[in-house]
């Protein structure tokens, strides 16, 4: 049995030692409040056991991590017909990236740029009659806690500055691939990248991508074993943007981070990993983050590769 909560402990105090570089997100400037030396870590294994350190009962902004969330939902529901909305390549751009979007007609490239997450809620408003119930239930579930809310500060603090995502949305809407109101299905984007979560609550989350689409618990299935192990190769090629070839080769595991400064990685049968520290490097990925699971799947041998 592998001693995951000593190497946790070790790996932590040797990042305690070292500096810590980047920023904390202030393009949202509710974000830009944050204390930029948390950090916190927590893995899930394979029996439902913890292990965690420093600051893992803290709640922070999930972000981009969402986007699996949202993209399970609409994909157990439409299966391969979704992908006629949104691409599965590797973009090698930003997660913001408008250029791409004229090139491709509007498709975008994959569900995890800012593109394909708003694709993605707009499919959800097709789909669900009250979407953002349907998202908060499934974190609950999933979590196995009740704790979790919508943070309305942090939606309405993006929507007064997403002036980017307003340019995605609309040249997405001018080609036909957002059939709802702009308006709405950016309002249910910002609500569902608002959403707190501490670590433990994010890594018993994404034990279900770690048990080929059943919940940590083995209570509940989201995703058949087939439409799991796609989305897991969504996250190991898109999950980091235009920085995921250097996951890929660092970490070797499939993930996905969010500009709240969380990553969470899992390795499917084994276990489910979140990490938070909210300086980001220039790619918007957190810098101690990478840098954790690095030397965690050196240390461990577990990565997929
Ligand atoms: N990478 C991210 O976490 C980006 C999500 C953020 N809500 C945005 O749209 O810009």
């Amino acid at each position: 049995m592998m001693k995951y909560g000593e190497i946790i402990d070790h790996i932590y105090q040797q990042l305690l030692l070292e500096k810590n570089y980047g920023h904390v997100a202030a393009y949202i400037p509710e974000l830009a409040t944050v204390d930029s030396e948390k950090f916190g870590v927590c893995l899930i294994d394979r029996d439902n056991q913890r292990h965690a350190v420093g600051d893992w009962q803290e709640q922070f902004s999930i972000q981009s991590i969402i986007k699996v969330v949202t993209l399970s939902l609409a994909y157990q529901k439409l299966d391969a017909q979704l992908w006629q909305r949104v691409g599965v390549e590797p973009s090698g751009t930003p997660f913001n990236n408008l250029s791409r979007l004229e090139h491709d007609f509007g498709i975008p490239r994959n569900p995890f740029s800012n593109a394909g997450a708003i694709v993605v809620c707009d499919v959800l408003m097709e789909l669900f009659s009250d979407p953002r119930e349907v998202v908060i239930s499934m974190l609950r579930t999933l979590a196995a806690d009740e704790n979790i809310h919508y943070t309305q500060a942090i939606a309405a603090s993006e929507k007064s500055e997403g002036y980017r995502n307003m340019a995605l949305a609309y040249f997405m809407k001018s080609m036909g691939n957002i059939k709802h109101d702009v308006d709405d299905v950016l309002d249910l984007y910002f609500d569902v990248c608002s959403i707190g979560v501490n670590c433990e609550q994010l890594a018993r989350i994404f034990m279900f991508l770690a048990k080929h689409g059943r919940s940590a618990d083995d209570l509940h299935s989201y995703l058949s074993r087939g439409q799991a192990k796609r989305i897991n190769a969504i996250m190991l090629t898109c999950g980091f943007y235009d920085e995921a070839g250097d996951f890929a080769f660092r970490v070797g595991l499939p993930g996905k981070s969010g500009v709240g400064g969380g990553i969470v990685a899992v390795m499917p049968g084994e276990f489910s990993l979140a990490v938070w520290s909210p300086r980001l490097n220039e790619k918007g990925n957190s810098y101690r983050g990478l840098r954790f699971l690095e030397h965690f799947t050196d240390a461990t041998q577990q990565t997929i590769f």
